[in-house]
């Protein structure tokens, strides 16, 4: 049995940070129901719990409960925001809705000596993010800290080992609050280090041997991290029993379909099935101007793809799995926010929808880890630099970067501006150093001249962002030399450009894509 912290999930947008924070301590964590019971816990190993945060409120009529033994077992709790809020409410203190919500930074003063605060400054930047608060604490509890809202932003008890924290710890803009979990962790709960990349893979090769028995997976490849960090996963978990396929969409980068089946060969003894679909996507696609609308007919078009070729490979192989490269953050993205479809930015294209109407189930190994630790799985299992640091690329290609309508030519025209630009990334030693750098196509025509010569044709837009997450984006800042030699050569060695210019906005209030 594993010592595990158990992060109880009441519903926060943060819980999978939570979690990801205690695997970069390098200890074993697993996310589970709010409600678990006490004994379920004992049961599992469990040497420390943390309540999440949550949307609901604890006084609301059906607010998300958890089993109130857990606080019998003897081991330490860590409220966060909710979770404070319920630890004090069920313990005897009081919460109530306060006048001042509190969202964003705030100060935190520290007053009083605490095994959760060691080691601190006694004034740290902080990030809130609640509408109700701790107003009378529980027997046993005391203040530690406050924030300019909260008399009880820190509180603890230190002999039953209950602390509750009002603010988010976990998220990147609260100052050390990788050292107070790092407290909790190591000087509270006295876990010991026993998680790492290593360890990480132990397990999911051992849990995608127990799901897939001897069946057979097919997993959908495009050549991008996620996809080939998955396939090498599920590769060393089951060998022979897994097919690739790669759709080429005709809306891949240039030479892409190529150089990934070269890659493969070299790389991988991975069984990989090529799909030629350029001409059933271009079809669908032909006349179509509307964002939204091409997403949908590409996630479509994708659906019938895999519909096509498994029937193939059914009735020969018996596919009975579908393997899929989501990643935590394809999860929450592609969520409507607070349910509301209308909330929803854009709709990202992922093979979702498939399983569903396929009836496959579903092996997504990576779906509880953020990119950068896709990428150390990655690099732990031998892929090489090209593969891991690859730059992300949407699974609708080239079709969300050539604005208006898309075809054939247009594609043409944006693969070998793309080309250059990627090749002067890799020269100049910045391709892997920025989140992503690549061409969009504008349908606005403008004069140029060329060899005295009237060129009226269409613009290039370089897009090139730095980011951690792709949630939040600037432009990156590269050398004017350098952009100068970019826009030089793609208005000279492409025809159907007159001119190149850069785009400078961020994300918010841009997205990364133009569409
Ligand atoms: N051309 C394609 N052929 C087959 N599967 C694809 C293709 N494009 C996307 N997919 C599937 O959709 C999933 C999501 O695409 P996404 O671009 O987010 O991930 P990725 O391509 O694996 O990695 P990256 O984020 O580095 O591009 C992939 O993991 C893969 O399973
Ligand atoms: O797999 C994907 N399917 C999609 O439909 C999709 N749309 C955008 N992206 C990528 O997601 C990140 C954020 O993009 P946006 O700021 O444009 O929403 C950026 O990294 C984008 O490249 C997608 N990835
Ligand atoms: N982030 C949270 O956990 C918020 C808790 C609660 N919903 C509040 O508004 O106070
Ligand atoms: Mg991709």
């Amino acid at each position: 049995m594993i010592q595990t912290i158990a992060v109880l999930d009441f519903g926060s947008q943060y819980t999978q940070v939570i979690a990801r924070r205690i695997r970069e301590c390098q200890v074993y964590s697993k996310i589970y129901h709010f409600a678990t019971p006490a004994e379920t816990l004992r049961a599992d190993g469990v040497t420390g719990i943390i309540l999440s945060g949550g949307p609901g409120s604890v006084f609301a009529p059906n607010a998300p409960m958890p089993d109130k033994a857990i606080f019998e077992l003897g081991v330490p709790v860590l409220g966060i925001c909710y979770g404070v809020q319920l630890m004090g409410r069920i313990l005897g203190g009081k919460v109530a809705r306060s006048k001042h919500r509190e969202y964003g930074l705030g100060t935190l003063a520290i007053r009083k000596k605490s095994p959760l605060l060691a080691g601190l400054p006694r004034k740290l930047r902080v990030w809130n993010s609640h509408g109700d608060r701790l107003i009378a604490l529980p027997p046993g509890f005391a203040a530690v800290a406050r924030t300019e809202n909260s008399e009880f932003a820190v509180v603890q008890d230190t002999k039953r080992n209950f602390y509750g924290i009002q603010f988010h710890p976990e998220v990147s803009h609260s100052e050390h609050g990788m050292d107070i979990i790092r407290n909790y962790l190591f000087g509270i709960c006295n876990t010991p280090k026993n998680w790492t990349t290593a360890d990480f893979i132990k397990q999911t090769v051992a849990e995608i041997r127990a799901q897939v028995g001897k069946g057979r997976v097919l997993l959908a490849l495009s050549g991008g991290v996620d996809s080939s960090v998955c396939a090498a996963l599920l590769h060393k978990a089951i060998g022979k029993q897994l097919t690739c396929v790669y759709v080429d969409t005709g809306l891949m980068r240039k030479n892409e379909t190529q150089n990934i089946e070269k890659l493969y060969a070299k790389h991988f003894k991975i069984d990989l099935r090529v799909v030629d679909a350029a001409q059933l996507f271009l079809k669908r696609l032909k006349g179509v101007n509307d964002p939204e609308r091409k997403r949908k007919i590409i996630g479509g078009a994708f659906i019938e793809v895999f519909e096509k070729k498994v029937r193939e490979l059914k009735t020969r192989e018996g596919i009975e799995y579908l393997g899929q490269g989501t990643i935590y953050p394809d999860v929450i993205e592609s969520m409507a926010i607070g349910g509301n479809p209308a909330a929803m930015i854009k709709s990202h294209h992922n093979v979702g929808g498939l399983p569903e109407r396929m009836k496959f189930k579903l092996v997504e190994p990576l779906r509880q880890l953020f990119k950068d630790e896709v990428r150390q799985v990655g690099t732990k299992l031998g892929l090489p630099k090209e593969v891991v640091w690859r730059q992300p690329f949407p699974g609708p290609g080239l079709g969300v970067r050539v604005v208006g309508d898309i075809t054939k030519e247009r594609l043409d025209v944006l693969r070998e501006a793309d080309a250059i630009l990627q090749d002067e990334m890799m020269d100049a030693g910045l391709y892997y150093k920025i989140w992503q750098t690549f061409c969009v196509y504008l349908p606005v025509k403008s004069v140029g001249v060329i060899g005295d010569e009237r060129n009226y044709a269409d613009v290039i837009a370089l897009r090139l962002v730095d980011s951690i997450d792709a949630m939040t984006a600037d432009w990156a800042k590269i050398p004017n030399e350098l952009l100068q030699k970019i826009s030089n050569r793609i208005t000279n060695e492409v025809r159907g450009v007159s001119r190149v210019v850069l785009d400078i906005s961020s994300k918010p209030p841009a997205t990364i894509e133009w569409e």
